[in-house]
């Protein structure tokens, strides 16, 4: 597909109706939040879900409690595109993330121009000045930065840039093995004011509680939620509560 010309992105981008605080969401008091992700294969697992209705999905996390939508919109690899970031930004009206290798600035505002409020930055793809040049431009777009960390000194490199929401991912990027140890091991070096996420490899409460038990306030889950016959009712399940609990 042919890519966007720049100023005709920033007219787009500059449409769009003002980004959702997805720190403030996040940070709200109550059980744990979850980002529900749109995922349909991955390098780990190879194809996990046909997703022909992202929208439909996306909508039944909404409607099960989900915090945050995540769709991954890169395609080789995850089977992803922008065309299901507009068909969610159409149906849903909670925050979303688009989840990508993010490495340049248009990226960051084809991720506005297509709705999203937040986008990744994985501090390992990103050295030098590339992770807080990228961190200030989401900033001035008015979104949220999910800065995505996996050992002790991402951490403090997030840390540094003050970012308010930090994702440790306890899938190691190039074995792409998960290791749950990782996010406490790696949330100790976060300061307190920000949101910690766990990200990867959950597959039930007792997971998301062990996360909680380490100072996660949110979990991002992909494959177990795309998995279930039920996504709503599996967004509540995941966060430990019951049916009338959950939304
Ligand atoms: O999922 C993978 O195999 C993967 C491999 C290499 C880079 C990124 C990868 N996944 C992206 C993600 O961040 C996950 O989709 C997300 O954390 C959810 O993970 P899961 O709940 O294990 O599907």
């Amino acid at each position: 597909m042919r890519a966007t010309p720049m100023p005709e992105l920033v007219e787009r981008a500059a449409a769009q109706p003002s980004a959702l605080d997805a720190a403030e969401v996040l940070a709200a008091p109550g059980p744990v939040k979850v980002i529900a992700e749109v995922k349909r294969k991955s390098p780990s697992k190879g194809e996990l879900a046909g997703i022909p209705d992202p929208a439909a999905l996306a909508a039944a996390y909404e409607a099960g409690g989900a915090s945050v939508i995540s769709v991954l919109t890169e395609q080789r690899r995850f089977g992803g595109s922008l065309a299901d970031l507009d068909a969610v930004r159409e149906r849903v009206s909670i925050p979303l993330l688009r989840k990508d290798f993010v490495v340049t600035e248009y990226q960051v505002l084809e991720a506005r121009a297509h709705g999203a409020d937040v986008v990744l930055l994985i501090v390992a793809a990103l050295p030098g000045n590339q992770l807080r040049d990228l961190f200030q431009q989401v900033l001035d777009l008015g979104m949220t930065a999910l800065v995505e960390v996996h050992d002790e000194t991402e951490a403090l490199r997030a840390a540094d840039l003050g970012a308010r929401v930090i994702g440790v991912n306890a899938r190691n990027l190039k074995t792409l093995e998960v290791d749950p140890s990782v996010f406490g091991r790696v949330a100790a070096h976060l300061p307190d004011t920000a949101v910690k996420v766990a990200e990867s490899g959950i597959t039930g409460p007792g997971d998301v509680a062990g996360y909680v038990a380490d100072g996660a306030r949110a979990v991002l889950v992909g494959e177990t939620l795309v998995k279930q016959s039920s996504p709503a009712a599996a967004v509540g399940w995941l966060r430990g509560l019951s049916a009338q609990e959950a939304v």
